[in-house]
């Protein structure tokens, strides 16, 4: 039996007690092997339908009452006959109702990702939503799952597909003229601004890996500076509750703290570091050291800098950043004397003045304008294939100008490869099998 055929079995829900459990069954066997545990329901059930039905054992004998749903293939999540019981969320009860279904030689379990990928070669979803899919379960904060949501809807598969379009125009085109010079000719006129422009919306595109990564997987900010200028006082209260310690002496915090946080729906890991100075003891070197790694990692460092420090003092600080960028702010801005006049912005952990001005200006820093949940999902993998796609309308571009129609239109050719990656349509199985190894069982 090739897996294809193969009917598979998961639970859907998580294998914990919870008020219901739903256990899916996808495959030509689903219906056949539901109605199994479920004798009550009709032969031919009305697909889309809820049975109340009894669940029972080989001997008949009652094991829960549920629900009872049948999809007809090709209208269903997967494309296939689908069959889900809804159980009462038991682990015991759908591990018993699991057993029976894989009593039945045509059933095995699924693996982690194979309803999704079955939607995804039945043709229901491309690759970027079945990847959407992956990225709504694991969201962790709100821009997180909207953008993830927008992604299931389509978002970043339209914007593949308006490149993929014209890009297989040009590639037709180029063929046309190379095969039939006389009937095609003149198709091949402005390919090389063709070729620009289409490069320039994948190198558009390529560039918001950046923001895909902050809204999946949230933004690293860092607190730091000198000894003593309250960044534990401050940390605590853009957290809002007293995580660090805090003292008058310096060099009270030794290891960083993290802590998660959500700021306009956009998820951000704050760090508390130990504050950096000259000639410090030995446990506290290390932290130091530790803070100086954590700031060439995150991606916004916050300054923080006792009042009347000078311009000088405050450019040497920034420094210590490397390439991380900077965000200085003056701190303990309640005990200032008009006299210092310190550069803004200013905050005070104590009072709490300044610290939603703060916290606005650390996501205009991580973020610019528009909203985390208009982003296209772009991951590592897609601007990847983006950069090879870039890549080869580059050399088509070079092409244009000084090679033959042939060489041209092969890189166009090898563009076109690249890009049907990201949505799909050229993909090896080792490609999917990695792909969906990140999603969980039942998925
Ligand atoms: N109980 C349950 N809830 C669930 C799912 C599921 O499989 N079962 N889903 C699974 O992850 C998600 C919903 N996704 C789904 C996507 C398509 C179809 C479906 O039947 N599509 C058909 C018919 C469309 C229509 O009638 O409009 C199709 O695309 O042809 C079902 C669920 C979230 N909630
Ligand atoms: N007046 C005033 N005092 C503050 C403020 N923030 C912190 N302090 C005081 O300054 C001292 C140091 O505060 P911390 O928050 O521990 O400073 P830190 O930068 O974390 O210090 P290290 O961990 O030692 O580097 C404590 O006595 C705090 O109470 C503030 O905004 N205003
Ligand atoms: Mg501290």
């Amino acid at each position: 039996m090739t897996p294809e055929s193969a009917t598979i079995v998961a639970l859907a829900t998580a294998p914990a007690a919870g008020a219901v459990g739903i256990l899916r069954v996808s495959g030509p066997a689903a219906l056949e092997v539901g109605r199994r545990l479920a004798p009550g329901v009709p032969a031919s059930p009305t697909p889309r339908h809820a049975y109340l039905a009894s669940f029972v054992d080989a001997a008949g004998a009652v094991l829960d009452e549920g629900l009872f749903l049948y999809f007809q293939a090709p209208r269903s999540f997967t494309g296939e006959d689908v069959v889900e019981l809804h159980a009462h969320g038991s682990p015991r009860l759908l591990r018993l109702l699991l057993a029976r279904t894989l009593e039945d030689e045509r059933v095995r379990p699924a693996l982690p990702g194979e309803f999704t990928r079955r939607a995804f070669l039945h043709g229901r979803i491309d690759l970027t939503r079945a990847e959407a899919v992956a990225d709504l379960v694991a969201a962790d904060s709100e821009a997180a799952v909207r953008a993830a949501a927008a992604g299931l809807s389509g978002a970043l598969a339209e914007r593949i597909h308006a490149l993929e379009t014209p890009l297989r125009e040009l590639h037709a085109d180029l063929e046309g003229v190379l095969n039939f010079p006389d009937e095609a000719e003149g198709a091949d006129a402005e390919a090389g601004s063709r070729v620009a422009s289409l490069r320039s919306v994948a190198e558009a595109l390529r560039a918001e890996v950046g923001r895909g990564r902050l809204v999946r997987q949230g933004a690293r900010v860092a607190l730091y500076g000198p000894v003593n200028a309250g960044k534990s006082t401050l940390f605590n209260r853009l957290v809002g509750e007293a995580r660090a310690l805090v003292d008058d002496e310096p060099g009270t915090t030794r290891d960083a703290l993290e802590t998660r946080v959500e700021w306009d729906g956009l998820g951000v890991t704050l760090y508390d570091t130990a504050g950096l100075r000259e000639a410090p003891g030995r446990v506290e070197a290390l932290g130091i050291a530790r803070t100086k790694e954590l700031l060439a990692a995150v991606d916004l460092a916050v300054l923080v800098l006792p009042p009347g420090t000078s311009r000088d003092e405050a450019a040497s600080w920034t420094r210590e950043a490397g390439a991380t960028p900077v965000l200085a702010v003056t701190g303990k801005c309640d005990v200032m004397t008009g006299v210092e006049a310190p550069a803004p912005p200013r905050v005070s952990g104590l009072t709490g003045e300044g610290v939603d001005a703060l916290r606005t200006s650390v996501l205009a820093r991580l973020w610019g304008g528009g909203t985390p949940s208009a982003v296209a999902l772009v991951s590592e993998r897609h601007a990847d294939a983006l950069r090879r796609t870039a890549e080869a309308l580059s050399r088509a571009q070079e092409a244009s100008r000084v090679s033959t129609l042939e060489v041209l239109s092969g890189e166009v050719g090898l563009a076109l490869e690249a890009l049907g990656e990201v949505s799909g349509t050229r993909v090896s199985d080792a490609l999917l099998d990695t792909l969906f190894q990140r999603f969980c069982i039942g998925k």
